[in-house]
Parts: C-alpha cells; structure tokens; sequence
C-alpha cells in the first residue's frame, strides 16, 4: 500500500517525508522533482519567505543511483530560513521561547484552537506546523507519484481558475520557470487579465488584505476501476477529497461539474454510454469529472479545489490574546497575499498521490516490471470487454 508521512516545522531544519510502497526500479527524474518544488514557489502575489528558499530534494534512503529500490524513500527538504530561527526552533538545544512568542492568535489559523487542545501558551508551537511550509513535502511526494505514473502515460496538469473574481479565461503557463528564474510574476495567456490580475493583488496587498481563488487538476489517460464501490472508504472520490481538504486553506472540492448538479436536472447531469468498434466503449460527455460509483470511468479526472484567502493579515482583523483573554489585533506574520498558483500546483500533486496509490492497489506488482506486465493483462481483459484506451 502505498502511504506516506510528513515531519517538519516551518522555520525547523528541514522538512521530512518518508513514502513508502514504491515498487522497485522505478527512474527518477530528479531535476523534474526539483522543478515541480520550484514551480510550487511561484506566483505573483507570494511573501519574502519565497525569496529565502530554494527548494530541493534530498533523498536519504530507498533509491540507489536514481532508481527505487522498493524500500521507503526518505526525502529531506532543508529549510534555508533554518539559519536565521536557530535560536528558536533548535531542537537538541534549550530554545528561546520569549522572543518570538505568539498569543495574539490569528482568525483563520489554528492558533487559537491549537493553543486550547495541546494546552499552549505560545501559538508558535502550533503554526510552525500548522504552515503550508508543508506542502514542499506534499509536492515532492506527488512529484515522484507523476513520475511512477508516468511509465503508464497517466499524465497529470493543473492550472489556476479564478483569483477573487477574475475568473475561467486565464491558463497559468509554468513552463516559463525552466527557462525565467524570477518567477515573480503571473502568466496568463490573455494578457489583459494578467495586468487586471496583478493590479487586483497589488491592490488587495496595499489594502493590507488577501485574496483567494479556484484551482483545476485534470488527470489525462486514467484507466478504468481505480477505486471501489464496495466501501465508502474505498472510493477514489472520497479518498481525493479527503488528501485535497487536508490541504491547508482547501475549502472545497468539486469533481466535474461540482456543485452545479443540484441545480438540474439528471439528463442534464448524467454522461451518456456509447460504444463503437473503434473507439470501444465511450462516454458522450464527462460532467461526472470521469468517477462514478467511486471508481474511475477511464475518462478525464477533472477536480476543482477552492482556496481560501490566506488568513494573516496585514492589516489585523480582532482578536484575543489567547492567555490574558484581553481583546488585542492579531498577530502579524510575515505573509502571502495571494498563492493560488502555488496551491494549483500543490493539488496537484497531491491528486498524484491518490492516483498513484490507487493504481498500484488495481495493478499490483513489487517492481516496474510486474507492474507492466500487469496493466498490460487488465488492459487486454478490458479491450475484450469493449474499452479501448
Ligand atoms: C501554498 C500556500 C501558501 C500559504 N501561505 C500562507 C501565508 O503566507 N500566510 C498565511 O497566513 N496562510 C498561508 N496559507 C494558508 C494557511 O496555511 C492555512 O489557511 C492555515 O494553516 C489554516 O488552515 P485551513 O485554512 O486549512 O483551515 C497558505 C496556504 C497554501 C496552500
Ligand atoms: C513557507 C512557505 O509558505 C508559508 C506558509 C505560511 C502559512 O502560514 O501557511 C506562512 C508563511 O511563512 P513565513 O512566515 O515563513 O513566510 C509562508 O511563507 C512555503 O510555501 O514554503
């Protein structure tokens, strides 16, 4: 089974991941990994913290010489800004606790409530974790999942949507980022947008604000069967809402066309079946987002995913110091003011995982080897049933 865990404080050593049910003798492309790290630390709109970072794997165990070794895989990402918190975050030493003391606590945050349950008197035990910091370590796991997709032409994208009311038209194009290091800036393939885009996070920054958006994830070439209707737990839709609500400031989900089922009526709503000799069985329209019955259709996973707007703001909302009870502004945190394209990619790679983890539950195999021999007999017992990829 494929699993995973993720350790690590925003402003700690490094962020640790440990991914294990990997079959053996997968390659990894490293320098793919690293650019899928670099693109998630992109966007206009992102905080100083980004200017500090430069994200890289490191792994330290479970894969020899760029292949996997079927062991699980230990990845390091260090965390520069390390140096400049030692004296706060050390470990194996005595820390100083005072001087970067949080007790306003921030609305939208877990400080508040992470202060109550884990009997905290300083939120900074709890947002050093609570960070999407974390999400380095969620990319990187999902940008080896793409790559053990890979093999099977499973091919994953996603791309932002709508950044506060600017909606639908705009297609971030991240591959500037391997030829543009800046990578401060937005790429929208209408240009208009793109200045009305910048203007609106500018705007919202100088008002001391922040500002949120919808990102899409697509899953090109997926088979047929991954996940079950045996069980609620074993539906891949339940499964993907779950990885994607877990993602920190993910406030919706929606696969297809979402919310708007309700609003008409099932022939308007349901795709129809077809078949033909030569395309095999098909569908007519894919408004189900390729899942039904909790299983893959073989369609195109279609995943919509709204981020909220970053919740630390610079200009405070009213709160309470969390020991003293008295009402006091929030903390300010240095902070993002708009990261939809970084959340984009961060989906993304989450969606991987799951998929990932699902298909190697419906093929099955400890190496790449079994495993293709593998998709290839299911693909064979599909065709004879009328699917053709
Ligand atoms: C890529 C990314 C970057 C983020 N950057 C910030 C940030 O700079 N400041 C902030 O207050 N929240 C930021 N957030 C959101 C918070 O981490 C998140 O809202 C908070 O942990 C509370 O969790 P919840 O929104 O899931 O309830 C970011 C989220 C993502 C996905
Ligand atoms: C560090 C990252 O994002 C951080 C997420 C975050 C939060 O509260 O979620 C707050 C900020 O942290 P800092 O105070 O260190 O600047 C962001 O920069 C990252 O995405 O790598």
């Amino acid at each position: 089974m494929l699993r995973y865990l993720t350790s690590g404080e925003s402003h700690g050593k490094s962020l640790i991941s440990i991914l294990d049910g990997v079959p053996a003798n997968i390659e990894l492309n490293i320098e793919e990994i690293n650019l899928e790290l670099k693109k998630r630390q992109s966007g206009y709109g992102r905080g100083g913290r980004m200017k500090i970072e430069q994200d890289k794997i490191n792994i330290l165990g479970g894969v020899r010489g760029k292949k996997t070794l079927g062991a699980p895989i230990s990845i390091e990402i260090v965390n520069k800004d390390y140096e400049n918190w030692t004296k706060y975050m050390n470990p194996m030493e005595d820390a100083d606790f005072e001087t970067r003391k949080v007790s306003n606590v921030r609305p939208g945050h877990a400080d508040l409530v992470g202060c109550l349950k884990y009997d905290f008197e300083d939120a900074r035990n709890v947002l050093e974790r609570s960070s999407a910091r974390e999400t380095a370590s969620r990319v990187a796991v999902g940008a080896i999942c793409k790559q053990i997709l890979k093999n099977f032409e499973i091919d994953l994208t996603s791309h932002v949507v709508q950044i506060g009311e600017h909606k639908e038209t705009n297609y971030y194009d991240f591959d500037y980022i391997k030829s543009n290091v800046d990578s401060s800036e937005v790429r929208c393939v209408d240009k208009t947008l793109e200045e009305q885009i910048i203007a609106t996070i500018d705007k919202t920054r100088a008002n001391g604000d922040t500002i949120g958006g919808v990102v899409e994830v697509r899953v090109k070439n997926v088979i047929p069967g991954l996940g079950s209707y045996t069980h609620f737990d074993k539906k891949i839709d339940g499964q993907l809402a779950m990885h994607l609500m877990g993602t920190q400031a993910i406030k919706g989900v929606e696969i297809g066309i979402g919310f708007d089922v309700a609003k008409t009526s099932g022939s308007s709503v349901m795709d129809e079946i077809s078949y033909d000799d030569e395309k095999g069985i098909r569908r007519v329209t894919n408004r189900l987002g390729g899942i039904e019955g909790g299983m893959t259709t073989g369609e195109e996973i279609i995943i919509r995913c709204a981020m909220k707007p970053i919740p630390t703001l610079y200009k405070p909302l009213n709160s309470i110091d969390v020991n003293t009870l008295k009402p006091y502004q929030a903390s300010i945190e240095r902070s993002d003011c708009c990261a939809v394209p970084a959340c984009s990619v961060v989906c993304e790679n989450v969606v991987a995982f799951v998929i990932c983890k699902y298909f190697l539950e419906k093929i099955g195999g400890d190496n790449l080897q079994d495993l293709k021999s593998n998709y290839e007999s299911y693909l064979k017992r599909l065709g004879d049933r009328g699917w053709k990829r």
